[in-house]
């Protein structure tokens, strides 16, 4: 059995956020690897109109390329539409039938775990790792095994905040991706 934790996210972009709990909790449950798993279209958020999804993909991809213990799983960009994980997992698990899966998320998306398609179904197949993220909340009904990690302040929407007020992200992305985004003037406005 291979132990594989999966950290299903937007990345728009990739942030060190993503990396470090990923990392943490590779480390903390003695994972063999993580997949960073992009969602083509998101089930609850807004992507700026004509974005392509594919920057997406590239950035996430940069933002993994040096650790041989990370991965991206391009599942969602294959199937296209819109991503709910319960659909993503059951093909993963058929596809992968030796391997167990635990799906990491941050606490704003414990907070929202109620809302996500076919939530009861989902957590008959999936073990959910839950790690804290600054001003969430990290109860919650649903099983879920928590990861201590330290805490990170730091997202998507500020990193886009930041390049379109011409403000430097050196340090909370990776060179490559912050290369990425520089050279593809995303975020610009
Ligand atoms: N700083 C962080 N601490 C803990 N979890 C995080 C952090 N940043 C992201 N995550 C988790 O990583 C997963 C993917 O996050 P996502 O790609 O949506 O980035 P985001 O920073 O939340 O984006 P945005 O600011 O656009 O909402 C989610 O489960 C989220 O909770
Ligand atoms: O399936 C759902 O209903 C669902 C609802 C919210 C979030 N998710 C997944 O949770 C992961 C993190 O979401 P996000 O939006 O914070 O990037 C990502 O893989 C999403 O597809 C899934």
């Amino acid at each position: 059995m291979k132990r594989i934790g999966i950290l299903g996210g937007t990345f728009n972009p990739p942030h060190l956020g993503h990396l470090a709990i990923a990392n943490e909790v590779l480390h903390a449950l003695e994972l063999d690897k993580v997949w960073f798993l992009p969602s083509y279209i998101p089930p609850h958020k807004e992507i700026k109109k004509g974005m392509n999804p594919l920057h997406r993909l590239s950035m996430i991809e940069r933002a993994v390329k040096d650790n041989e213990q990370f991965e991206v799983q391009p599942i969602e960009f294959e199937k296209k539409g819109t991503s709910y994980t319960i659909e993503t997992m059951q093909l993963l698990q058929e596809m992968y039938p030796d391997h167990q899966f635990y799906f990491i998320i941050g606490g704003d998306m414990i907070e929202y775990l109620p809302k996500w398609h076919r939530i009861d179904e989902l957590v008959e197949v999936v073990n959910f790792v839950g790690v804290q993220r600054p001003g969430f909340d990290i109860e919650t009904p649903y099983p879920i095994q928590r990861v201590e990690i330290p805490q990170l302040e730091i997202s998507s929407s500020f990193i886009r905040d930041r390049v379109t007020k011409h403000e430097t992200i050196r340090y909370f992305v990776p060179d490559t991706v912050k290369r990425y985004i520089e050279e593809n003037h995303l975020y610009e406005s």
